[in-house]
């Protein structure tokens, strides 16, 4: 999630914004008189791509002083380009959108990214405006632009910027076109490469040249563009067999899937034919079709056994075909993948385990069991449909600043980058977009997503509305989060750096009280049943922590209440409760803090039991979420003074209080009846009922100790790495106390 921001700073930046945008719609309808000429402009640009420049220590500019602001909602154009009136910059109105017109403009400096794409373009009248294309860079995947570029922007509009100068700001891909020299709009003085009088006479052969030496420079965009006009001129069945493999080809390098597979699939038997086969069949795996994406690489493993490049992409395609169908996946190498690749990218298809969409009564659709599972059962392991990584050791000047004037809210974080990443994915492969449309927005107004002149319409706001309600932070990986969570309780929201959209887990509702468990390893999911739940019962998870002095939550900004138990208790009960229970935690913090002498064990254990009458219902029927914590600050105190029964029997206090029901003792076998909620440390307050046990009854600790591996697997997501985590701490605690044999960091 993104970090919302407060501080002083921010607040200031978002005053002065609003000022600035409110005199700015006073001028609404003004005509447009540049107060800054086309030399000053062109200079103000270099020396802004000079700063960034030097920011980023001499890489071309993608990181440097990121502040974008959010405008008013507004559709994006639906009008095909027959329709719209064109203008020139002279005809601009200030504050002003262009229904109904065009504007048709050449770059005349390269593309500066910032958290827009920015260009100063002119008319043909020589008249100098700033662009900026923010939400996405569909025909510039690096974010760059050529000087000489043609572009046209579909009802453009003029409106001031975060720099305070006026500019065309397009927010919706869709409304940018870019426009190849060789197109009957160009005006002759702008075709300098290719004069009109030249290509008219070009057969569709030329074109497949021209294509080929745009392919070979890496200039993909352009390779399409000339390979589409060759079949528009005629070719020969030799002519349209290249025009569509290559084409096919470019595509694919610029993450086109759709449009690749349409040319890829028509290339029917000839030369390259083995190729355009592997191409098709990468084509499909990256579009997650696994199943077809075997089929291809059966047929072209049977037609072309020489092909033996082929066969590893074939072993990839079944591995993913395997998990896709089985839910078998190797999590022992997607750890050691995740902790070694930035971002975290796996390569790993989605599970849908026993799970299914379903309407709810009154939370819009859920997740649903189809059969009955057991605390642990993996339910579902999804991979990101987007993911970024924003690292928090990015100095501050350099992270996204965004500004949400309608909102009022001053935002730092992933989710602009997110929804820019996914609009870039939905624009080029058009197959892809009900997965997002198809997401819970919040009521948005959804605009018609039919094709306008062959391309897909998008709209950005509707997608930024989709993510802010649907995406989720994410640590890299659960284990490195439990790591850092066991040995520093501080927990830090800093960790979630990451941040994605996982489709088919969206669908999962809240409860303080949730029944099942999200975990990741890089950008996949893992979902897991964190308790027994029977046969067709919703699945919750927590979009919050529960907050353990019981404060009503807050979940203002997904729109709703939570009705649980906790919840509902915390609504009923007097704040001054509240307030007494926050003290006494406080209390007991400080206690324990002070040093694990007995006085201070005492004094603890007296708070404690001050804290848990400020629970006047008993926990069957209102979890004392609040005790959790000390009773197992407690417990470690006692762990490490080698007093496993004062430790023991805090933790089974602890237990209890969040839900957990345990049945036997030292007299009989241990077992966990029900199942409470899947708190943090838990995994080490099984742990020191281990230890406890070892020491009463040995033959009891090790079913104690799955219950740690249990605990362990539903937090981590995987149980593989469990001994690499655990094993020493758990071998010196085994052995007879003394202080040497405390590991750093680990309470056991
Ligand atoms: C990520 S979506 C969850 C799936 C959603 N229910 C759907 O129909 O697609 C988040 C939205 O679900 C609803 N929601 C989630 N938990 C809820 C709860 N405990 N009570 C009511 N609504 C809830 C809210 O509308 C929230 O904005």
């Amino acid at each position: 999630m993104d970090r919302f921001l407060q501080d002083p700073e921010s607040e200031k930046l978002l005053r002065e914004h609003n000022r600035a945008l409110e005199a700015a719609e006073a001028l609404e309808g003004m005509p447009f008189k540049p107060k800054t000429t086309r030399d000053k402009l062109l200079k103000q640009f270099k020396f802004r791509q000079k700063m960034n420049k030097d920011k980023s220590g001499g890489r071309d500019s993608l990181s440097a002083v990121d502040v974008s602001f959010a405008p008013p909602i507004y559709p994006p154009c639906l009008a095909p380009l027959k329709d719209l009136k064109k203008l020139m910059v002279k005809d601009l109105l200030l504050e002003t959108h262009h229904r109904g017109f065009h504007i048709l403009v050449r770059s005349i400096t390269r593309a500066e990214k910032m958290a827009a794409v920015m260009v100063i373009a002119e008319d043909e009248q020589n008249d100098a405006i700033q662009l900026r294309i923010l939400n996405g860079k569909p025909r510039c995947q690096d974010g760059s632009i050529d000087e000489g570029q043609i572009l046209l922007v579909k009802e453009p509009s003029l409106t001031l910027m975060s720099d305070g100068e006026y500019g065309i700001r397009v927010d919706h891909v869709s409304d940018i076109l870019f426009i190849p020299m060789f197109n009957k709009m160009v005006p002759s003085a702008w075709r300098e490469r290719l004069p009109e009088r030249e290509t008219s006479q070009w057969t569709a052969g030329d074109w497949l040249n021209m294509g080929n030496e745009e392919l070979n420079r890496g200039k993909f965009y352009s390779a399409t563009e000339y390979y589409s006009k060759g079949l528009e001129c005629s070719p020969t069945a030799e002519e349209t067999h290249y025009l569509l493999y290559y084409r096919g080809l470019a595509f694919f390098q610029v993450d086109e899937w759709d449009a690749s597979l349409r040319d890829l699939d028509a290339v029917s038997a000839g030369p390259k034919s083995d190729k355009a086969l592997r191409g098709k069949a990468q084509t499909l795996y990256r579009l997650k079709r696994f199943r077809e994406s075997c089929d291809v690489f059966t047929e072209l493993c049977r037609e072309h056994p020489e092909d033996v490049g082929a066969r590893s992409d074939f072993r990839e395609a079944i591995a993913r075909l395997g998990e896709q169908k089985k839910g078998v996946y190797n999590f022992k190498k997607m750890q050691e993948k995740a902790s070694k690749t930035s971002p975290p990218l796996l390569d790993h298809a989605t599970w849908i385990g026993p799970v299914t969409i379903r309407q709810t009564k009154s939370k819009g659709r859920g997740l649903f069991t189809t059969e009955a599972v057991k605390a642990g059962d993996l339910l579902l392991c999804e991979k990101a449909f987007a993911y970024v990584t924003e690292h928090p050791s990015r100095p501050r000047w350099c992270s996204t600043l965004h500004i949400n004037t309608e909102m009022r809210s001053t935002t730092r974080g992933g989710q602009l980058a997110l929804a820019s990443l996914i609009i870039e994915k939905l624009y080029k492969n058009p197959s892809l977009a009900s997965t997002i449309t198809d997401l819970h927005s919040g009521g948005f107004k959804q605009v018609s997503t039919a094709p306008v002149d062959g391309k897909p319409v998008i709209d950005t706001f509707q997608v930024a509305r989709t993510i802010s309600l649907n995406s989720f932070g994410s640590p890299t990986s659960s284990r490195a989060d439990h790591i850092h969570d066991a040995c520093d309780s501080s927990r830090s929201s800093e960790m979630l750096h990451n941040c994605g959209v996982w489709p088919y887990a969206s669908k999962l509702n809240h409860s303080c009280m949730s029944n099942a468990h999200r975990a990741f390893i890089g950008d996949m999911m893992i979902i897991r049943a964190a308790v027994d739940i029977p046969a067709d019962t919703e699945l919750t998870i927590w979009y919050l922590l529960p907050a353990p002095e019981n404060q009503p939550m807050d979940f203002r900004h997904w729109g709703f209440e939570c009705c649980c138990a906790m919840c509902a208790d915390v609504r009923a009960t007097d704040p001054c409760i509240l307030e007494n229970r926050v003290r006494q935690r406080a209390h007991i913090a400080m206690a324990l803090e002070k040093g694990s002498s007995v006085i201070s064990c005492k004094r603890a254990e007296t708070l404690i039991e001050n804290l848990a009458k400020t629970y006047p219902r008993p926990v069957e029927q209102v979890l004392h979420l609040g005790l959790w914590e000390p009773l197992t600050l407690i417990a470690g105190v006692y762990a490490s003074q080698g007093q496993h029964d004062k430790a023991g029997e805090a933790v089974s206090q602890a237990l209890a209080a969040v839900g957990f029901v345990l049945e036997g003792s030292v007299e009989g076998p241990l077992v966990v009846k029900k199942w409470g909620l899947a708190m943090d440390n838990l995994v080490v307050a099984w742990l020191i009922l281990r230890k406890y046990f070892l020491e009463v009854a040995p033959e009891r600790a090790t079913q104690v100790g799955r219950y740690a591996r249990m605990a362990y697997l539903i937090s981590v997501g995987e149980e593989t790495s469990f001994d690499a985590t655990y094993g020493m701490s758990l071998k010196v605690a085994d052995e007879p106390h003394s202080e040497e044999n405390q590991v750093k960091g680990w309470v056991v």
